[in-house]
């Protein structure tokens, strides 16, 4: 299923938050969104899983606006695991992870052997099987992340929207996160703080800073020693992995003069040709 940011802006307050974003994230692929805090990522993310209603523009899934169907058929193929994901709830792993079914339910209808089966399968992707009857309450960081994430395997979702989803997980669990994505074929629009981990996990990028797009494009197009630079105020060399070949930066950590600091808007002249969206 593909879906499609077509110019979408939103304003809150009076004051526009995100400005007319295209992007494409095509059927199957992992598409990361990148930007420094306060960029816009979080807000483009909830217009896609529904938290939010777009000022202008839409939220297209297969060329459909996502305005124009129920919240029930849309949570049919959008799951998310956001910043909005609560588990607070007392009740065990198992119960919230089952919680990932009710937008296939019907009123108080009961899982079949069919659906436990499914979140047996969810829990094990995420490595939360183990923890199956405890307290969501009791959990880690991390572990909760995981169970949220398994949440949002079980609704069988056919786009999935991530939030920062490695942000509690250790390197192992982010490193099988990625491996999951890429293996599960749903399309995948994922916002990440990693620049490492998106140019290894994603098929392509899509940069924002303040709340403008000013690159897309895959991730050895658009992660250049310029694009770091005027984006993020930090000066990085690229390498190829010896294995994989995908692109990864190697961070200069002693203090430099940043010509512009992050989250100023970046020239457009100075961002990478190819890497422009
Ligand atoms: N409800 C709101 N009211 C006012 N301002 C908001 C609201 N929601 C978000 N913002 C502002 O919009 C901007 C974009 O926020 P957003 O959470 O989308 O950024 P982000 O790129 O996800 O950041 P981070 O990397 O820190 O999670 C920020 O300046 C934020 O303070």
């Amino acid at each position: 299923m593909d879906l499609r940011l077509d110019a979408l802006c939103v304003d809150i307050d009076g004051a526009r938050l995100v400005h007319e974003l295209d992007i494409d994230v095509p059927s199957g692929k992992v598409v990361g969104l990148l930007g420094p805090n306060g960029s816009g990522k979080s807000t483009a993310l909830r217009c896609v899983y529904r938290a939010l209603r777009p000022s202008a523009g839409a939220v297209l899934l297969d060329g459909t606006d996502l305005a124009g169907l129920a919240l029930r058929d849309s949570a049919r193929s959008i799951a998310a695991m956001t910043q909005d994901s609560h588990a607070e709830l007392d009740f065990t792993v198992e119960e919230i992870v089952a919680l990932g079914r009710a937008p296939h339910l019907r009123d108080s209808q009961a899982l079949g052997a069919e659906e436990h089966e499914l979140c047996r399968w969810a829990m094990e992707q995420t490595e939360v099987g183990h923890l199956a009857d405890r307290s969501v309450l009791t959990l880690s960081g991390g572990e909760r992340q995981r169970v949220l994430i398994a949440r949002a395997l079980v609704q069988q979702p056919r786009v999935l929207v991530l939030d920062e989803p490695t942000n509690h997980l250790d390197i192992r669990h982010q490193v099988d996160l990625a491996a999951l994505l890429r293996r599960l074929g749903v399309t995948v629009v994922v916002a990440l703080h990693d620049l490492n981990l998106a140019a290894a996990a994603c098929d392509a990028l899509a940069v924002l800073s303040r709340g403008r797009l000013v690159a897309t494009g895959t991730p050895h197009e658009v992660l250049t020693p310029e694009l770091v630079h005027q984006v993020f105020g930090v000066q990085a060399s690229i390498v190829r992995h010896p294995r994989t070949g995908a692109t990864q930066l190697l961070y200069d950590l002693s203090p430099v003069e940043a010509v512009e600091g992050p989250g100023t808007d970046p020239d457009p002249a100075a961002v990478p040709e190819g890497s422009r969206p």
